[in-house]
């Protein structure tokens, strides 16, 4: 399977922030979701990605190639939701998608049309009228009305109620039906990620924590509770953070089956993506 997206070393700082040594691949046919905490640099990873920001290192390939942000070619074939829309707020609905179709040539009118009805958007209605998730929800049917391949979210589904979500993520997992097309989405909802992710990327303080098949982190890691005396027998690769309560620990193990084998005593949680995040922001890493 072709990568869509091949994000190599990327990196850039401001001030007081650094993103630094941001590699993972996207592969056709999947979802790639991108995590982190408020901070963490995930939008600063997607402008790097898209151009938008200057990248002080690092590369980035779109189907095998360097994706040129100049290239209206490889524009139309890239996707871009960010959690505001950019149009003047006089704009109804219908003229942000006549704009739309004067800007793609592989603009699909009667998708678009089709993607309104689905989600209650009324052509006439104008942007400063939308509420937040209709603006939302604008940015997604004119990102998908364009066919491109590669879709890049950051943040798609906050402000969404549960059942436009659940729509929503439908979509997603039809678009990456198709072989040729990916998705990268960055969020805070974890529980859509454990939906519709295929791979995941942590980002922590501008590092990369991993990037990993989803099914792996929620089926092969764990939280070990556990005491003091266990806590010490533990060796360094079977940690990858921990955090102290009163008198136990939580520890996250990348490999609950084999933890178990070597200690049958031990009581071992599946994890959630949001534990993972919080033991590895809020614990201590390593052993
Ligand atoms: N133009 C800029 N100038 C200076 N610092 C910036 C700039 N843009 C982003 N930063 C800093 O980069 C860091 C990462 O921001 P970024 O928006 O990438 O985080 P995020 O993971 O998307 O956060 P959130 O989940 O809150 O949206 C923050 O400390 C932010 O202050």
């Amino acid at each position: 399977m072709q990568n869509i997206l091949e994000v190599r070393d990327l990196g850039r700082s401001y001030v007081n922030f650094r993103l630094e040594h941001i590699s993972f691949s996207i592969a056709g046919g999947t979802i790639m979701g991108l995590v982190g905490e408020n901070g963490a640099g995930k939008s600063t990873t997607i402008r790097g990605i898209l151009g938008l920001i200057r990248r002080e290192c690092g590369e980035v390939l779109f189907c095998g190639e360097p994706l040129n942000t100049d290239s209206v070619a490889m524009k139309e074939q890239i996707g871009v939701v960010f959690d505001s829309l950019c149009f003047s707020p006089e704009l109804t609905v219908e003229k942000a998608g006549k704009i739309c179709r004067s800007i793609y040539s592989n603009w699909d009118e009667a998708y678009f049309q089709e993607l309104l009805q689905q989600f209650s958007l009324l052509p006439k209605q104008k942007v400063k009228e939308l509420s937040r998730g209709m603006s939302m929800k604008l940015s997604l049917v004119l990102a998908f009305a364009h066919h491109p391949k590669l879709l890049i979210l950051d943040e798609p589904t906050s402000g969404l109620d549960p059942v436009v979500r659940d729509d929503l993520l439908d979509l997603f997992l039809e678009f990456v039906q198709d072989e040729e097309h990916a998705i990268l989405i960055s969020t805070h909802i974890t529980s859509d990620l454990e939906k519709v992710a295929d791979y995941v990327t942590f980002l922590h303080a501008g590092k990369l924590l991993l990037s990993k098949p989803k099914d792996e982190l929620l089926w092969q890691y764990g939280i070990l509770r556990c005491g003091e005396a266990l806590f010490q027998k533990l060796k360094s690769p079977e940690v990858l953070a921990w955090r102290k309560k009163d008198y136990s620990y939580d520890v996250l193990v990348p490999d609950r089956e084999a933890i178990l084998r070597k200690y049958p005593e031990a009581v071992i949680d599946q994890v959630t993506m949001d534990e993972i995040l919080l033991l590895y922001v809020k614990g201590v890493q390593g052993k």
